[in-house]
């Protein structure tokens, strides 16, 4: 088969060389033509070094080889993705898209597969998600994601056609229960940077993974979620992965806040836009998720640690 990637990040990338690997020729589209240019000579990747890309990997400016494609990843970061299906939707009607971005969009408060139905109602819309930093995807190391989308056929085929002999991919028709897991691990990963980067402890990061998976599902339980996907590894899976551990840019920039390493501002952290829409739709619904706003709020500097730490600690005593 054949897949394009748009997006020639790192994650796009890792997908694009995993699927090569496994024998599909791929597609990989990046907006900068000279960019690009050098990757397809070079086979290189400026955001994902020390991984190289297999001969079966073309890689594009055009959009027009893109669009020649019926299977599309998006690999784009999550609030770039909405613009660009605005752009392009007459292009990408009937195709089945696939959303690798994990996030919640600022303006509309939707997660990915929900944008993608928005605005291309007749495309097949997916969302691949779960714990993976890209180079170990890129690496060949053993990874295993989640495929959501509605349709449990289409899901069935897409399941088969994206798993690799390194990258397991497990599938479910709860597309909101993995948008929302995806999306607020990193506002989690976030705190918990936070918490390690301003000295608190490992306890303070079980407590903060612990209370902040409560949010997800307090989240999830509102919206008409499966609890069990959150369990799962778009949920709790990637909860882990990105709590725990220094490869992620959305707890190494919750390091930064606290001052405690510095931090490049250009690098992709998801977790910052997320936690001002899910503050924005926990307002909506009525809903109490402290974690989230003081992430939110320590973003916008409306608080510092020890104010976010006083929120937190300070609040009512409650059953659990
Ligand atoms: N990296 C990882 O380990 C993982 C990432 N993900 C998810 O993948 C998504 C992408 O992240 P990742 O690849 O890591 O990010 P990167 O920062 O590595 O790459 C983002 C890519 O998107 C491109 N881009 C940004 N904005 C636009 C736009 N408006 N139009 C076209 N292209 C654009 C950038 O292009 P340019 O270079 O020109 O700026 C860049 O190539 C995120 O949602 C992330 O959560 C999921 C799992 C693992
Ligand atoms: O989503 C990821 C791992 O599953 C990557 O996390 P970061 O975006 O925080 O690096």
């Amino acid at each position: 088969m054949s897949i394009a990637v748009i997006g020639a990040g790192a994650f796009g990338a890792a997908l694009a060389i995993t699927w090569a690997e496994a024998g599909h020729d791929v597609t990989l589209w990046g907006r900068n033509a000279d960019t690009m240019s050098t990757m397809q000579k070079t086979r290189e990747i400026p955001r994902l070094s020390d991984a190289v890309l297999p001969q079966n990997i073309t890689c594009s400016a055009s959009l027009d080889t893109v669009f020649a494609h019926d299977i599309i990843a998006l690999a784009l970061p999550a609030q770039a993705m909405r613009p660009f299906l605005e752009t392009h939707k007459n292009a990408l009607t009937g195709k089945s898209l696939i959303a690798c971005c994990k996030g919640i969009d600022l303006t509309t408060m939707t997660g990915p597969v929900t944008t993608i139905r928005q605005i291309v109602p007749s495309a097949n819309a997916a969302m691949l998600t779960g714990p993976s930093f890209a180079a170990d995807i890129a690496n060949g190391l053993p990874t295993a994601l989640t495929l959501a989308t509605p349709d449990d056929t289409i899901g069935a085929n897409l399941q088969s056609l994206l798993a690799t002999p390194t990258l397991r991919v497990y599938r479910t028709t709860d597309t909101i229960g993995a948008e929302l897991g995806g999306a607020l691990k990193n506002v989690m990963a976030i705190a918990c940077g936070v918490a390690i980067g301003a000295g608190l402890g490992d306890s303070a990061r079980a407590a903060l993974m612990t209370r902040g998976f409560s949010e997800m599902l307090t989240l999830a339980d509102r919206l008409g979620a499966d609890r069990a996907t959150l369990g799962g590894l778009s949920g709790f899976g990637d909860l882990v992965l990105t709590c725990t551990s220094t490869q992620s840019r959305n707890f190494r920039f919750g390091q930064s806040l606290a001052g405690a390493t510095d931090f490049d501002k250009t690098t992709t952290v998801e977790g910052a836009a997320t936690a001002k829409s899910v503050t924005k739709l926990a307002k909506t619904l009525d809903l109490d998720l402290p974690i989230c706003t003081v992430v939110a709020d320590l973003i916008d500097e409306k608080t510092d640690v020890s104010g976010a730490l006083e929120a937190l600690m300070a609040r009512p005593l409650k059953e659990e």
